[in-house]
């Protein structure tokens, strides 16, 4: 269930204090489901902040965070949300399999759903092409390979919401490619909300909605077609470094 508005996740206000600095000030945004919503920005401009805040990880959050109609990190949601963190948090001695056998079984446990668990891991390992991998030990592993791993252990549960953290650094671009549409695929198809975050803006094309983030603000919120005609840019890296050309410009007033 979304919330009353039919958004994925929710925000306003949203505030995040680590240690002693303002990490997030005050931001309102939504995601958007059957959607896919770029979250860009420079290194330490606080896009694993947010993310952590909406899968509910992050301490220190203040302001409002619904997340699928639940309070962020509400443990209702906890099969529902699927979350790919930048390292990729598999078990290095254990084979592909049975990485996603663990995870599959935490999801689903007890015999009676050991055929449906099978299913779910069968088709979640087709999904990120690691099928002849399957046998394979995750430590043995490429580090693009055990963060498609981790992308498909976050796809077992058929979460309504995924939450990837630069999915696609270290893959190569034939990858990279097939994983954009498998994003574009979840969201069509299964109306997936898909929230992703990337500091490479030529995947800020891919995405239908962009959050463009700067030290702990948003300045900017819309397609990439409405943000390179507002800042008369070709490219919508050329439209942030203009948005950030006029913050800078706007600050120094
Ligand atoms: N434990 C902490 N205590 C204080 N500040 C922190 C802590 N962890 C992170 N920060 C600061 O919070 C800010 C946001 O960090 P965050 O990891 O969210 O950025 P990011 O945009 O995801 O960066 P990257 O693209 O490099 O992963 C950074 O300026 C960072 O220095």
């Amino acid at each position: 269930m979304m919330n009353s508005s039919g958004v994925a996740v929710e925000a306003r206000g949203l505030t995040v204090q680590r240690g002693s600095r303002t990490v997030l000030k005050g931001l309102d945004f939504t995601v958007e489901p059957g959607r896919i919503t770029g979250l860009l920005g420079p290194s330490g401009c606080g896009k694993s902040t947010l993310m952590r805040a909406v899968v509910g990880t992050q301490a220190k959050v203040t302001g409002t965070l619904q997340v699928l109609g639940s309070p962020a990190g509400h443990p209702s949601l906890r099969p529902r949300v699927g979350y790919v963190t930048q390292a990729p948090s598999v078990f290095t001695d254990l084979t592909v399999r049975q990485n996603l056998d663990y995870f599959a079984a935490i999801l689903q446990p007890g015999r009676a759903h050991r055929d449906a668990r099978h299913e779910a891991v069968t088709r979640a390992l087709t999904e990120v092409d690691l099928t002849s991998h399957e046998d394979a030990l995750a430590g043995n592993l490429s580090g693009g390979q055990r963060t498609r791993v981790s992308l498909a252990v976050a796809l077992l549960g058929t979460p309504d919401l995924l939450v990837l953290d630069e999915p696609t650094v270290g893959l190569d671009p034939v990858l990279r490619r097939d994983l954009w549409q498998l994003f574009h695929t979840l969201a069509a198809e299964r109306s997936t909300a898909l929230l992703i975050s990337s500091h490479v803006m030529d995947e800020a094309e891919r995405c239908h909605r962009l959050l463009l983030m700067r030290e702990g603000e948003i300045l900017a919120d819309d397609t990439p077609d409405a943000l390179r005609t507002a800042a008369g840019t070709d490219t919508v890296e050329e439209a942030f470094l203009h948005l950030v050309d006029a913050a800078r410009k706007e600050n120094a007033r």
